[in-house]
């Protein structure tokens, strides 16, 4: 079932439910009746976490789900979902999202409900029958969201499985190790670059992917996100994990269609971020030499236009930056304080 269906059941159920005067609640209140002994208790009574999920019935699971949702969103996601500050063109990629106006750092220009959520492996019958719980309407949007014609995993897929391939997020539900697919249809018009604008990440609170301008964004321009790290890869390397997970006969973004010479300066850099990420892993009681490494991997970044966290094959290492990146901000905004 959609989120909009969802949220349209919610709000029926909120309307049914009659108001009652306190004197009319409590005359009408069941009274509870004592049928234990008043001897002392034998047993600690056990008691539930406070976060404990409580057992629903199947038949009631959708409309606790609808209730839920319909709290746990406000009016600025609403006008941030039906009105995102882009318009989709096509491009030399198929569709793409570009800016109204100019947007600022650190903006959050979309925080976006999915279309659908559906399992990792499904086989053709399976994804055909979760498409046909959609509503038309929820069905054309699907339908008019684009398909990959390259090789790659989404090659040998029917229609359905082959869109929600090209489109969808591996999200894993937090505390329960389980992944979906999640497609948000707005969100799915923004393309790939290996040195992304924005940033996207999924609030599972409100059950919204949100993205970010991670840097200021001029009018026109094309917004992307990165669909995999690939900072310490070589254009070649990318190349390669983009077709054999997207299947993109290969990436147009401005880092792979610079010319022959930036390509060598760009992939000369991405190497040495490789190492220097792997130089903090392994040098983890030289405080002093961890830094430098941190450092020079900052102006790399920079050299690189490349504006996201970087993520590094150990997350220690990510971790590291990221930490050390935080305090070199914050140094720049008390510098100019
Ligand atoms: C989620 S869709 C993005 C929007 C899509 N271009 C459209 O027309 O709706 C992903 C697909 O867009 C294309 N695409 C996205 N980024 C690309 C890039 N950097 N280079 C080439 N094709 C790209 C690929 O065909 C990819 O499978």
């Amino acid at each position: 079932m959609s989120s909009n269906r969802l949220i349209r059941i919610a709000s029926r159920v909120t309307r049914t439910a009659t108001p009652r005067s306190p004197l009319t609640l409590s005359s009408t209140l069941p009274r509870r009746r004592t049928f234990w002994s008043s001897s002392a208790p034998t047993e600690t009574p056990l008691e539930l976490a406070s976060n404990s999920i409580p057992s629903i019935s199947d038949s009631l699971l959708p409309i606790i789900l609808a209730v839920v949702l319909a709290s746990s969103s406000s009016q600025d996601d609403d006008d941030n979902a039906s009105s995102p500050p882009w318009r989709v063109e096509a491009t030399s990629k198929g569709f793409g999202a570009f800016a109204t106006r100019q947007l600022q750092l650190g903006e959050l220009l979309i925080a976006e409900r999915p279309l659908c959520i559906w399992p990792q492996g499904l086989s053709e019958a399976q994804a055909k029958e979760h498409f046909q719980r959609m509503s038309d309407k929820e069905q054309k949007v699907f339908l008019q969201l684009s398909r990959t014609e390259g090789d790659g995993p989404v090659r040998d897929l029917d229609e359905i499985r082959a869109i929600r391939a090209t489109n969808g997020f591996s999200l894993q539900m937090p505390g329960t190790g389980v992944t979906a697919g999640f497609v948000f249809p707005r969100i799915a018009r923004i393309n790939h670059s290996c040195a992304p604008n924005c940033s996207q990440s999924m609030n599972f609170e409100t059950l919204r992917m949100e993205v970010y301008a991670i840097t200021p964004i001029a009018s026109s321009t094309e917004i992307s996100i990165d669909y995999l790290p690939l900072i310490t890869s070589t254009r070649a390397e990318r190349q390669r994990a983009l077709k054999e997970s997207f299947g993109f006969s290969s990436c147009l973004c401005p880092v792979c269609t610079a010319s022959p010479e930036e390509v060598e300066k760009s992939d000369a850099r991405r190497r040495e971020i490789k190492q220097l990420g792997e130089g903090v892993r392994t040098g983890k009681n030289d405080r002093k030499g961890t830094i430098i490494k941190l450092e020079r991997i900052r102006v790399l970044l920079q050299e690189e236009g490349y504006q996201s966290l970087p993520e590094f094959e150990d997350m220690s290492v990510s971790n590291a930056y990221a930490v050390y990146a935080g305090m070199y901000q914050r140094s720049l905004r008390e510098g100019r304080e």
